[in-house]
């Protein structure tokens, strides 16, 4: 098996003050970031955050208005005639009328550093159907045959746009177990995603994304932590108006949800607000502190970050 692999420490993908607009919308704005191989990195993002745009400049589908990306040392394209990069994307329909077979077998053929086509569909759990035309397959197939075209051949980055949208949890599971595998020989790998727990369990690195700015780059556990709030829940015998009000006046409170007795709250210095809470005179019970999941620490860097600008 032949590998060309960058230089050591050289990055796989290098953006330097890379900034895209189309019209008045500035999709991208002054972004600067580097990828190592072997590297699994989630790209997270509300909607119109400039995820798909990213991607875009990357697979040089799109030019920067200025700025420049480098994928291994070259242009986008000079990397992807190399055979160096594998993509998935969501748009872009598959061809009609022919099998998923004799697409696989198109894909390799292209390939600089071909894979074997039953392998290929194996890996992607698309033997059994491989004989059937592609314009006739269910969405989670789609998917899945999109990932047998993104790993037709031997790559050193593969970039994904959403890549398990409409597959079952064993397509799931047995599609990240194979990007860990890629990962593990070196490869970097890109995706952008909506599934936060997907990016929590899978990513090494999360990067978020929000009107084309680069808001939180680091690891799962340093996004949470670099969102600060905790989770607070606790019981409570009765909570009457006055209480409930006492309640939303406590310190550092940025949510507050009561439910019957339960009353969950979110607070930027947990200790101060459950110290505050002891003063109500009030006694709480099945008092519970948790941090942010990686999905609510999201929302709150974001959020964050929409009031800011606002
Ligand atoms: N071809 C285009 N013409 C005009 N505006 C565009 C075009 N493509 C994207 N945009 C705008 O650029 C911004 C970034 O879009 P992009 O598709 O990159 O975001 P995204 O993070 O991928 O969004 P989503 O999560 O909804 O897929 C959005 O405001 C979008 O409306």
């Amino acid at each position: 098996m032949t590998t060309t692999t960058a230089a050591p420490g050289a990055p796989a993908v290098r953006f330097e003050q890379v900034t895209k607009s189309y019209g008045d919308v500035r999709a991208v704005d002054a972004l600067t970031l580097d990828l190592r191989p072997g590297e699994t990195v989630a790209l997270l993002g509300p909607n119109g955050a400039g995820k798909s745009s990213t991607l875009d400049l990357l697979l040089g589908l799109r030019q920067p208005d200025s700025g420049t990306v480098r994928v291994f040392g070259t242009s986008p394209r000079e990397a992807i005639t190399a055979g160096r990069v594998g993509a998935m994307l969501q748009s872009g329909g598959l061809m009609d009328e022919v099998t998923v077979k004799e697409l696989v077998r198109l894909a390799c053929a292209l390939h600089p550093r071909p894979h074997r086509v039953s392998d290929v569909l194996a890996h992607a759990g698309i033997t059994q159907i491989a004989d059937r035309k592609v314009n006739k397959l269910s969405g989670g197939q789609e998917q899945r045959v999109r990932f047998a075209l993104a790993t037709a051949g031997e790559n050193d980055l593969i970039v994904l746009d959403e890549p398990t949208t409409g597959m079952d949890v064993t397509a799931r599971q047995a599609f990240w177990a194979t990007m860990r595998d890629q990962a593990e020989q070196g490869r970097a790998v890109l995706f952008a995603t909506h599934y936060l727990e997907e990016a929590d369990a899978i990513a090494d690195r999360v990067l978020v994304l929000h009107r084309g700015r680069l808001l939180a780059d680091g690891t799962a556990a340093e996004i949470k932590a670099k969102a600060g709030a905790r989770k607070v829940s606790f019981d409570l015998a009765a909570i009457d108006e006055a209480l409930a009000a006492e309640l939303r006046a406590l310190p550092f409170l940025t949510a507050l949800d009561v439910s019957g007795h339960t009353v969950r709250l979110q607070s930027t210095d947990a200790d101060a607000t459950v110290h505050a809470l002891y003063g109500l005179g009030v006694y709480p019970r099945n008092l519970e502190v948790a941090g942010l999941g990686l999905e609510q620490a999201f929302v709150a860097i974001t959020e964050a970050e929409e009031a800011r600008t606002r």
